[in-house]
C-alpha cells in the first residue's frame, strides 16, 4: 500500500511557473472582503488552506466568486459582516486560524471556530493572549490555548505589543484586530517576519505606518477595493529549485515567483551552499517583488543556518534538510524551534524520514544537524499528513537509489494540488 516513487536518473532542464503564494492568497481574501466594493484576485492559490479562508469569509456573508485561480470578491465593508449561523472550520490552516481570530475578536457578533486534528494541537494562545489584552472575549479549552474556540466580538482597545514569538501570523492577527480597535495599535518585532499583511493593508488604504521594527495601525471604518495579483509561491518553488541543485547536470528556471526579502532565505542558503543561482526580470507587482529564478547544479557544501534568517525560510527547512544531505560536510540548523508546532513536529518528521532514506541526521531542540554527503536509498516513509514533508519526500525519491513508498500524498493538496503534475512536466 502507499504511493510508489522512483528515481529520475537524468538531469532536469526546464522552466516552469508555480501556483500563487499561499500567504498572500489568504490575505487577499480577507482584505478584499473587508473593503467596500468589488475586487479581483489573479493567480489565487487553489490549495485547501486558502479555500478554508474563502469559506470563512463566505460564512460572514461575503459573496466570493471563484473560477480557478481568478476570484471576484464583492467586499461588504467592515461594518456589514454578518454573524455566521454555524461554526467555521479552519481545516489544517494555521494562517486562516490565526488571522481570522484577530479579525473575529473585533467584530460585533458571536463565532465558534474549529480545525482538524493537527490544527487542534497547534498553539492559539500566542494570538488569544494579546487579543485578551485588547479586551477580546475568547473561550476555549486550556484557557483558550487551543481550538475549538468561541469568540464574542468586542470593541477592542489599541495597545503596544512586543512579539514574543517570531510569527507573521501573530503580527497579522494583531494588525487586523488593530484595524478595528479604538486608538492606535503598535506591534514591535525584533526579527523581521513576512510583511505581506503590511504591504496589502497599505494598498487598501489602511492607516498604517512602519518605523524600523515598529508597525502602527489605527481604526479605519472603510478600506478601498483593490485588485491583487498574487506572485508565484517561493515556498512551493523551493522544492523544484532544490531538485535542480541536487540532480547533477540540471538547470531549472521558475518564472514570476515572489521575491519579497522577508521570504527569500532559501535563495540565500542555496547561494551560501554553493549552488548556482541567477535572478532575472525583477519587477514590482501589486506591491510585491517578483522575478525569474534559475538554479543550476553545482556540488553544494554544508553550512550553518541560524538567527534572523530563520523566519525568512521557516517553511523551507524540510527541503533544505534534503539539500544538506547532498552537501559535502556538516550543516547545522538552529533557532528553528517553531518547526515543532507546525502541521506536525517538523524536526522529528524530517529526521525520521531522511534517516529512513539513508541520511545521517540528528534532531536538536531547536533544529537539526546533517552530515553530508549521503547516498539515499528506497524506504517506506510517512508524510505525517504534512504537505511540506510529503513534497520533500517526492523530491528525495528522485535521487534515492530504489523505490520510495509514501503512505499518503493527499496532504500535498494543502498548498500545491498540482505538484505531481508540475513535477512530471519538468521531468519529461
Ligand atoms: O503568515 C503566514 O502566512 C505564515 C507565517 C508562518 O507561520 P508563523 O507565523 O507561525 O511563523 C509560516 O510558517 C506559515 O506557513 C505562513
Ligand atoms: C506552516 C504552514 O502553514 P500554516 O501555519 O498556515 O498551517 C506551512 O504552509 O508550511
Amino acid at each position: 500500500m502507499g504511493y510508489e516513487l522512483y528515481p529520475i536518473n537524468r538531469p532536469i532542464n526546464s522552466e516552469m511557473k508555480v501556483p500563487g503564494d499561499k500567504s498572500i492568497s489568504h490575505r487577499a481574501i480577507i482584505l478584499t472582503s473587508l473593503a467596500n466594493g468589488k475586487s479581483r484576485i489573479y493567480n489565487f492559490l487553489e490549495g485547501e488552506d486558502c479555500l478554508r479562508t474563502i469559506d470563512a469569509l463566505r460564512k460572514l456573508g461575503v459573496t466570493i466568486e471563484q473560477e480557478g485561480s481568478y476570484i471576484e470578491v464583492h467586499g461588504k465593508g467592515i461594518n456589514k459582516l454578518e454573524e455566521p449561523n454555524a461554526p467555521i472550520y479552519f481545516g489544517n490552516s494555521g494562517t486562516t486560524a490565526r488571522l481570522m481570530l484577530g479579525l473575529l475578536a473585533g467584530l460585533p457578533f458571536f463565532t465558534a471556530v474549529y480545525g482538524d486534528a493537527s490544527l487542534s494541537n497547534r498553539p492559539m494562545n500566542r494570538v488569544v493572549q494579546p487579543l485578551l489584552e485588547m479586551g477580546a472575549l475568547i473561550e476555549g479549552r486550556q484557557n483558550a490555548a487551543y481550538l475549538p474556540l468561541a469568540i464574542k466580538g468586542q470593541k477592542l482597545m489599541g495597545f503596544t505589543y512586543k512579539l514574543p514569538v517570531k510569527s507573521a501570523q501573530v503580527k497579522s492577527a494583531l494588525l487586523l484586530a488593530g484595524l478595528l480597535a479604538n486608538g492606535e495599535t503598535t506591534i514591535i518585532e525584533d526579527v523581521a517576519t513576512r510583511d505581506h499583511t503590511e504591504n496589502m493593508l497599505k494598498a487598501f488604504g489602511a492607516d498604517i505606518s512602519i518605523h524600523g521594527n515598529e508597525i502602527t495601525i489605527s481604526n479605519k471604518q472603510s478600506l478601498q477595493a483593490n485588485d491583487v495579483y498574487v506572485p508565484g509561491d517561493i515556498s512551493s518553488a523551493a522544492f523544484f529549485l532544490v531538485a535542480a541543485a541536487i540532480i547533477p547536470g540540471s538547470s531549472l528556471t521558475v518564472k514570476q515567483v515572489g521575491l519579497n526579502q522577508t521570504r527569500t532565505g532559501i535563495i540565500d542558503v542555496l547561494e551560501q551552499m554553493g549552488a548556482s543561482v541567477e535572478i532575472h526580470d525583477e519587477q514590482k507587482k501589486s506591491g510585491e517583488m517578483i522575478g525569474n529564478v534559475t538554479v543550476s547544479y553545482q556540488q553544494v557544501k554544508g553550512t550553518i543556518i541560524e538567527g534572523d534568517i530563520i523566519p525568512r525560510l521557516i517553511d523551507e527547512i524540510p527541503i533544505i534538510a534534503l539539500l544538506a544531505t547532498q552537501a559535502e560536510g556538516k550543516t547545522v540548523i538552529r533557532d528553528a524551534q517553531e518547526l515543532r508546532v507546525k502541521e506536525t513536529d517538523r524536526i522529528e518528521a524530517v529526521v525520521d524520514v531522511l534517516s529512513k532514506l539513508g541520511a545521517r541526521i540528528e534532531a536538536t531542540d531547536d533544529g537539526m544537524v546533517i552530515y553530508g554527503k549521503s547516498e539515499l536509498h528506497g524506504a517506506e516513509v510517512s508524510s505525517y499528513h504534512d504537505h511540506r514533508i510529503g513534497m520533500m519526500i517526492v523530491i528525495a525519491s528522485l535521487i534515492a537509489k530504489g523505490k520510495v513508498t509514501l503512505d499518503d500524498i493527499s496532504s500535498i493538496n494543502i498548498s500545491y494540488p498540482n505538484f505531481l503534475n508540475d513535477l512530471k512536466n519538468i521531468c519529461q
